[in-house]
This record gives C-alpha cells, sequence and structure tokens, in this order.
C-alpha cells in the first residue's frame, strides 16, 4: 500500500478523490475507470503523455466537466457541494483568459472579488508568487514565466489548503523550476495538499513524493517516487579476478542481485561501488574495474506508457494501438 493510501481512519480522508471516474467526448474515451486518491499533505503527480486524459481528469476533479462515470470528490465531497471553495482548493489549468492591457494588479482584484477576499490579498499573492515589481505591469507584456506565476498567484488567493496545477513547470524561466518545487514543497510542508499534472517525469520528480501514471485514460502506475527510485537503483559493473567468489561474498552480505555479464563482469544491482570494493576486498578478491550505470528513470516512465504514444492519430475504436494498455495490467 502506498504511503497515505486509506487506512480506514477518519485522519485518512483523501484532499482530493477519484473513484471509478470516467469521461467520454463523443467516440472518445478520455478517462476509462480511473481510481486514485491524493493524501492531505502530499504532493502527488498525476503523470502520462500528451492525451492521457490528465486535464480532463484534472477538470472532473474541479467540477468543471461532469463525469460519465464515477464520483471526483475534494475533501470528500464533490466540488459544488464545497461550503467555501476558494478556501479549500486553488487551480492552475492554463495560463489563458488574461486581458492584455490589465495590470497583474488588476486581475487579481477581479478575482479577489470572485473569492470574496479583500484586495490586499492581491499584494500578498503577488509577493509569494515572486511578482510584486510586476504587479503594476500589463498582462501582454509579461513572459511566459510571469503568467505562470500570476496564474498561480491566482489560485493563491483564497489561501486554500489544496492546489491543482496542470502542467505548472512550462514555460518557467531558468531557476524559476527550482522555485516553484521549494514553493511546493513549502505548500505542502504545513499539511496541504497539491496535485499537479504533467507529461514529464523529470519536471515532477524532485518535487512530487506519489506518482499516479495514466495512459490512454486509464491507470498504469501508483507509487511513491522514493520507491520507484529505490526499484530502479542501476548497477555496479565489476572486473574482477574471481567474479564466483566475489558473487557467494556479495550473497554472503545481503546483496543477491549479482549477474554474470558475457564479459565476465558482474553487474551488481542495488549497492554502490564502495560497497562492492569493500566486500571484494575482505574477501580478497582482487578488482580491476568498476563502471556504475545509472538508470534514466524517464526511460522507466516512458516503458509504463508506451503503448499510450500511438503512431497514428487516436483512433476511437482503439484499432490502431492496444486498448489495453500494458502496465496496466500490473
Ligand atoms: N472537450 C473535449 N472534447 C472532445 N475531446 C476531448 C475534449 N477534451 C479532451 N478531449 C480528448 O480527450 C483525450 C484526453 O485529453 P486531455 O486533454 O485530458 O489529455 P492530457 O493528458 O491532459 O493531454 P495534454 O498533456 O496534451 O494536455 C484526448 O484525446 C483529447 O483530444
Amino acid at each position: 500500500m502506498i504511503a497515505g493510501e486509506r487506512t480506514g481512519t477518519a485522519h485518512a480522508r483523501p484532499a482530493l478523490e477519484a473513484v471509478g471516474l470516467s469521461k467520454q467526448f463523443g467516440a472518445v474515451s478520455a478517462v476509462s475507470d480511473l481510481s486514485f486518491t491524493v493524501p492531505a499533505g502530499s504532493i502527488t503527480a498525476l503523470l502520462g503523455p500528451p492525451g492521457a486524459g490528465k486535464s480532463t481528469t484534472l477538470r472532473m476533479l474541479l467540477g468543471l466537466v461532469a463525469p460519465t462515470a464515477g464520483t471526483a470528490t475534494v475533501t470528500g465531497v464533490p466540488f459544488a457541494a464545497l461550503p467555501r471553495p476558494a478556501a479549500t482548493v486553488g487551480a492552475v489549468l492554463d495560463t489563458l483568459g488574461l486581458h492584455p492591457r490589465r495590470t497583474a494588479f488588476g486581475h487579481l482584484q477581479v478575482y479577489a472579488a470572485a473569492a470574496g477576499v479583500p484586495d490586499a490579498r492581491a499584494h500578498e499573492v503577488l509577493a509569494l508568487v515572486g511578482l510584486e515589481p510586476a504587479g503594476r505591469l500589463q498582462a501582454g507584456t509579461f513572459t511566459l514565466d510571469m503568467l505562470q506565476r500570476l496564474a498561480l498567484a491566482g489560485a493563491l488567493l483564497g489561501n486554500p489548503r489544496i492546489l491543482v496545477l496542470d502542467e505548472p513547470a512550462t514555460g518557467l524561466a531558468p531557476g524559476g523550476a527550482a522555485w516553484l518545487r521549494e514553493f511546493l514543497r513549502a505548500f505542502a510542508a504545513d499539511g496541504r495538499t497539491v496535485l499537479l499534472a504533467s507529461h514529464r517525469l523529470g519536471a515532477v520528480e524532485q518535487t512530487a513524493d506519489r506518482l499516479v501514471v495514466i495512459g490512454d485514460g486509464r491507470l498504469v502506475h501508483r507509487c511513491d517516487t522514493d520507491e520507484l527510485r529505490r526499484s530502479h537503483t542501476g548497477r555496479v559493473l565489476v572486473a574482477s579476478e574471481n567474479p564466483a567468489r566475489l558473487a557467494l561474498a556479495l550473497g554472503a552480505e545481503g546483496i543477491a542481485d549479482a549477474r554474470m555479464l558475457p564479459d565476465g563482469r558482474l553487474a551488481v544491482g542495488g549497492t554502490t561501488e564502495a560497497e562492492v570494493a569493500g566486500i571484494a576486498a575482505a574477501a580478497q578478491v582482487r578488482t580491476t574495474g568498476f563502471v556504475t550505470e545509472h538508470v534514466d528513470l524517464e526511460r522507466v516512465f516512458e516503458a509504463m506508457t508506451a503503448p499510450q504514444y500511438p503512431a497514428e492519430p487516436r483512433h476511437p475504436t482503439g484499432q490502431q494501438y492496444p486498448t489495453e494498455p500494458q502496465g496496466s495490467r500490473r
């Protein structure tokens, strides 16, 4: 079970939850029987290739798209039933819809009125996202980085407990991704919750502590980010004078993942060069060379969702590519 998954206690009520969620747009199945939870206090990433159904899922959670089947809840109730939605959940789904001549502060004033918060809060959120100096500039002059920050400021107006962000790192200037990571970590540090959607694991790997991977609208994989890293730690390739004896020595130390390569080297998983060197020295096996192979987690993610990269345009009948993603059988 993933850390924070439902345990049956009142405290475990998830911040966001999808149960059997499906959305059909005409002949297109955008989301199919999708279930996952976003525990309070977590930073959860909804990952999937373009067209996997991430935005549709976020929109269903936010009550902007009606599910064809299943339920989407925020703190246990449908979005529409939230007594104070702006104080519960803030969202950035895109950075469009801004009037180019209106200032950043002017935009936030409009949203503040809608959220029922005073104008002073607009200054606060501009400062929170590092945009205070640009508050009086027209949005039409903004870079994509500034537009992303302005959209985030808007989502923060109601001081929500939950943030839902679609591709929040897109267009951020150099250093912006690190800034966003620190911002979201601080946001979650006091028990608040973040759900962010991305098509790239690399964009969220350092930020999210949980991953929900979808492909073709279906759940493909769910895990803690640490768990994914631990299960793909790479290998140490070691050349030695007596690989069989080294393998025995490693096994005696609980390192069982050692395979002989055709060139006579041992490929050892779940360890480090230093550890293998120490065990070899203790077993009096002379080593003659080490190479550490690192795993590219982005490739692991791509492999999970590979069947969802159709060569041809998506076909509603699903006949041009597998209808059941490989990973969904896990
Ligand atoms: N309003 C709509 N009408 C018809 N089809 C839609 C609509 N919205 C989304 N779709 C389709 O549903 C599927 C999932 O789209 P969605 O935007 O949810 O995926 P996504 O994972 O967010 O993709 P991206 O990363 O490209 O935004 C796609 O095939 C898309 O074309």
